[in-house]
């Protein structure tokens, strides 16, 4: 299993400049997070922090028990070895052909013999889709092959940790989705805890477990995908909608004079060809090809979401208990639609409708614990009681207000 990665406080700025402050997070063992945000909120240079080429000024990155800001180089060299990173351009050398670029590492890195060498480069190369590409320069490929090629760099040491900026930035959207299912089903394959980078809306919404976003200097949210994919937040909204009406502007933030104008073109009639349709909402999570081994980290984070789902917003809530089978309700001690038609309604919320509501605008199923609906048991499932959810009706508690950082917004 992928190590934890462990962000807390971290602060940055480059001079006078800051870039984000008191960022805290935590990147789950094995799980596929993904972090959004407007271009120049500092996506990439948080990348960098966290494998300590940039040193922020405040703040915390613990990996296996070693805080990256503060180490030192020799403990940084070594825990660097856990890393996988795969730069925005691939960073290929490019006087080296993909063997040799692949090799690099392993020959820098390790005692390893050139045969053992060859058996690696070979393994990631087919892994990546490049067999019988070796002996090509980085300039005579694609750009889909050299972001490929920098993945398969990135595995030569067996990470545990991989960091992508932007794996989508220059492809078209077919091969989006098939680096996007490279990476999914590399976690399937090695367990490694994934962090990508990314302003691509529909590898967001269909790739990662945990989903974040920065902007105004600070991480507005993080948490599992549902929290974001469902939030009301008007920098979330706008950002997954790619619409220009919201606080986000052209270069930066937006002034409220700005917001206003926009907002009286749009309701003049103007047009900006933004959706019309609302894309938030939670669409069916991208699965590794048929043939590979299940995702380790869908278990785990399915037994990690439900312990805070208590802590979760309301939407998140739904959409994660509407995504539950009925193996699953078993295991969190829910009980079954069909044992609910007969039994008595205890766990019922006095203020919710009979039937599962269709929400219209988002296009998801919005359950409400109605007859004949699974309602959360008093935790009778295969867990222990203190390891499963506070589900609604049973010690309902708010979410954190936004700024703390609870489970919801920081700690996914
Ligand atoms: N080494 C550096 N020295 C000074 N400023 C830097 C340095 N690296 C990044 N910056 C500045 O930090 C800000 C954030 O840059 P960063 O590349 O992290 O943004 P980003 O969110 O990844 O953007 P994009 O989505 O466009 O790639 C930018 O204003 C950039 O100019």
């Amino acid at each position: 299993m992928g190590a934890e990665v462990v962000i807390d406080g971290l602060t940055k700025s480059f001079g006078k400049q800051a870039i984000w402050r008191d960022v805290s997070l935590s990147l789950p063992p094995g799980e596929v997070s993904v972090m959004m945000g407007p271009s120049g909120t500092g996506k990439s240079v948080l990348l960098k922090s966290m494998i300590g080429l940039l040193k922020p000024e405040r703040g915390r990155c613990v990996v296996n028990g070693v805080d990256i800001v503060t180490c030192s180089e020799a403990k940084l060299y070594e825990t660097r070895k856990l890393f996988g990173v795969l730069f925005q351009d691939g960073a290929l050398f490019g006087s080296m052909n993909l063997y040799d670029n692949v090799a690099f590492p392993l020959r820098e890195h390790t005692k390893k013999s050139e045969s053992e060498i060859k058996r690696i480069v070979l393994e990631k190369l087919e892994l990546t889709g490049l067999a019988g590409a070796e002996r090509k320069l980085p300039g005579e490929i694609s750009g889909g092959m050299r972001k490929r090629a920098g993945l398969a760099r990135a595995l030569v040491l067996d990470p545990e940790i991989i960091l992508c900026d932007e794996p989508d930035s220059g492809l078209d959207p077919v091969r989006t989705t098939y680096i996007s299912q490279l990476l999914i089903d590399l976690n399937a394959q090695i367990d490694a805890t994934i962090l990508i980078v990314s302003h691509n809306i529909n590898l967001a919404r269909t790739v990662p477990d945990n989903l974040g976003m920065l902007f105004r200097k600070e991480l507005v949210m993080f948490g599992p995908r549902e929290v974001l994919l469902t939030s009301d937040e008007p920098v979330v909204e706008q950002f997954l909608n790619g619409r220009k009406i919201g606080p986000i502007g052209m270069s930066e933030e937006k002034d409220s004079a700005t917001m206003a104008a926009e907002q009286a073109n749009v309701d003049a009639g103007h047009h900006d060809g933004s959706p019309d349709e609302d894309l938030r909402g939670v669409v069916p999570q991208m699965e590794p090809t048929p043939g590979m081994p299940e995702r380790m980290g869908i278990r785990r984070r399915k037994d990690r979401v439900m312990r805070i789902l208590h802590t979760l917003p309301q939407a998140a809530q739904e959409s994660i208990i509407a995504s539950l089978t009925d193996e699953d309700r078993r295991r969190y001690g829910m009980q079954q639609p069909h044992a609910m038609a007969a039994a008595p309604q205890q766990n019922q919320q006095p203020q919710q409708n009979q039937q599962p509501q269709q929400n219209q605008q988002r296009g998801t199923q919005t359950p409400r614990y109605g007859q004949g609906d699974a309602v959360p048991d008093q935790h009778a499932g295969q867990l222990p009681a203190d390891r499963v959810a506070q589900v609604p009706g049973s010690g309902w508690e708010q979410p954190a207000p936004r700024g703390q950082s609870g489970p919801g917004q920081g700690r996914p």
